[in-house]
């Protein structure tokens, strides 16, 4: 069987990566094009030896899996490149925000279609990604699909593509909020007079430490709150200044427009596609 990661960005060589180290597939069935020379000339020469192609007419007709990992608004100049080099039983996983199955079915004139919403911390092994199979996939095939996701973490499937769009604006998106927040006490440690490498170690060891509790028990975040907060102290002090200013419905707003975006998305890609 042989994957083909097409965009190898961000999203692209971390699955390429992953799936390399997982020793899921010989080097050789592992494959990568990307429209930029300059990227496929580093990748050439990278240690990593990667099987790097110059042309779609190359990889393409050879593919068994193939990724898109392009940018949502690259997609549909890619589709019309790759449709007739297409053949129906080739198996697209497409990782793309917002694009729906049906613009790359219609897009590619297959069916094997699968849309997954993985997250930055893939690249370590951490990531989360949900996805959905097009009916057309048989479970052998879905259960190869799974494995090339896990090789990047934890996956979930769901039921409509309402829950892709959802998931973007939770965790797609959501390691941006993170280091949001982590950016915002690291300002607040330096306006207090810490050093810039003070200020991060004091704000990177209060999200690990934040993160191990959290994942050692069934507790809920308001539990480990109140175990945090002394009545009348300082971080009922902090926590009152947060209500006060409506950050948790601050982040619900920035949550959903990440995921009404990936609905427009979404419409942008069919609609371009219709003209
Ligand atoms: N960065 C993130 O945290 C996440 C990104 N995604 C999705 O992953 C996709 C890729 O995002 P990134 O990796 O961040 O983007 P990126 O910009 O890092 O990589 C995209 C790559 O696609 C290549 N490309 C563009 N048009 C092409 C074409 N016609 N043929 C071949 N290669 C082409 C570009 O040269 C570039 O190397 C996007 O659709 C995004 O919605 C999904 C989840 C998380
Ligand atoms: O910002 C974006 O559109 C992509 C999708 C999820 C994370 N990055």
């Amino acid at each position: 069987m042989k994957v083909l990661v097409i965009g190898a960005g961000n999203m692209g060589l971390t699955y390429t990566s992953s799936i390399a180290k997982s020793g899921y597939l010989k080097k050789e069935d592992l494959i990568i094009f990307d429209k930029s020379l300059e990227l496929r000339e580093t990748l050439k020469k990278s240690t990593e030896n990667y099987e790097v192609y110059d042309t779609l007419e190359d990889c393409l007709p050879i593919a068994d899996i193939i990724f898109l990992a392009v940018k949502p608004y690259h997609n549909d100049e890619l589709m019309q490149e790759m449709r007739a080099m297409m053949n129906d039983q080739q198996l697209v996983i497409s990782i793309m925000a917002g694009v729906t199955i049906e613009t790359i079915q219609n897009g590619l004139g297959i069916k094997k279609v699968v849309r997954a919403m993985p997250n930055l911390p893939a690249q370590v092994g951490k990531g989360m990604t949900s996805y959905l199979a097009a009916p057309e996939i048989s479970r052998i095939e879905l259960w190869m699909v799974e494995d090339l996701l896990n090789t990047t973490g934890k996956s979930v499937r769901v039921d409509s593509q309402m829950f892709i769009d959802a998931s973007t604006g939770i965790s797609g998106s959501g390691p941006a909020y993170v280091f949001y927040f982590m950016e915002s006490m690291m300002e607040a440690a330096k306006s207090m007079g810490f050093s810039d490498n003070d200020s991060k170690v004091l704000v990177s060891a209060t999200f690990e430490g934040a993160i191990e509790l959290f994942n050692k028990n069934k507790l809920s975040p308001d539990s480990w709150m109140k175990r945090v907060s002394s009545k009348g102290g300082t971080t009922q002090a902090a926590l009152d200044s947060l209500i006060d200013n409506n950050v948790q419905q601050l982040i619900h707003d920035a949550a959903y427009a990440a995921f009404n975006r990936a609905v427009e998305l979404g419409k942008e890609s069919t609609e371009l596609q219709e003209k």
